[in-house]
């Protein structure tokens, strides 16, 4: 994993046990949950809205705010007690798995389906 994800993940449960006035992430966590998933929400849109800007320089835009969703997705593992690893470990498994075969594994036949239904 990449030494920024490890130290930001020790920094986010260090976080944990301060107090709102002295920092962004223990101000999120004391918001609760909801505040955490909208903020991923909120980044998410901006990310989309970056992506989709036609001047010539809005790569700096789309990676600040790339940045801001990947810290706030970071804080709510954080929060939910997901280690990062968890997430890179899965980035791995799927390596050099095919998106095409692999979604083809989870689909059931036909007649699977309709029993099921
Ligand atoms: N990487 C980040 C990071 N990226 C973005 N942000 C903050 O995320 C917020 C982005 O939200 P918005 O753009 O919506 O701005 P906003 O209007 O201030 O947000 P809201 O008032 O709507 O919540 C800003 O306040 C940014 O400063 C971050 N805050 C903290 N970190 C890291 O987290 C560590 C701990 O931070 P503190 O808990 O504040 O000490 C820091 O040392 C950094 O390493």
């Amino acid at each position: 994993m990449q030494d920024i994800l490890r130290q930001l993940e020790v920094v986010l449960h260090q976080r944990k046990t301060e107090t709102p006035d002295s920092s962004y992430v223990a101000a999120l966590y004391a918001s609760g949950l909801n505040k955490i998933l909208e903020k991923v929400g909120e980044e998410s849109t901006e990310v989309i809205l970056a992506a989709k800007d036609a001047t010539p320089d809005h790569q700096a835009d789309l990676v600040s705010e790339t940045a801001d969703l990947w810290f706030h997705t970071l804080v709510m593992l954080a929060q939910q007690n997901v280690p990062v690893s968890a997430v890179t470990d899965e980035l791995s498994r799927r390596f050099g798995l095919s998106g095409l075969e692999e979604k083809a594994s989870r689909s059931k036949p036909e007649n699977t389906q309709e029993r099921d239904a």
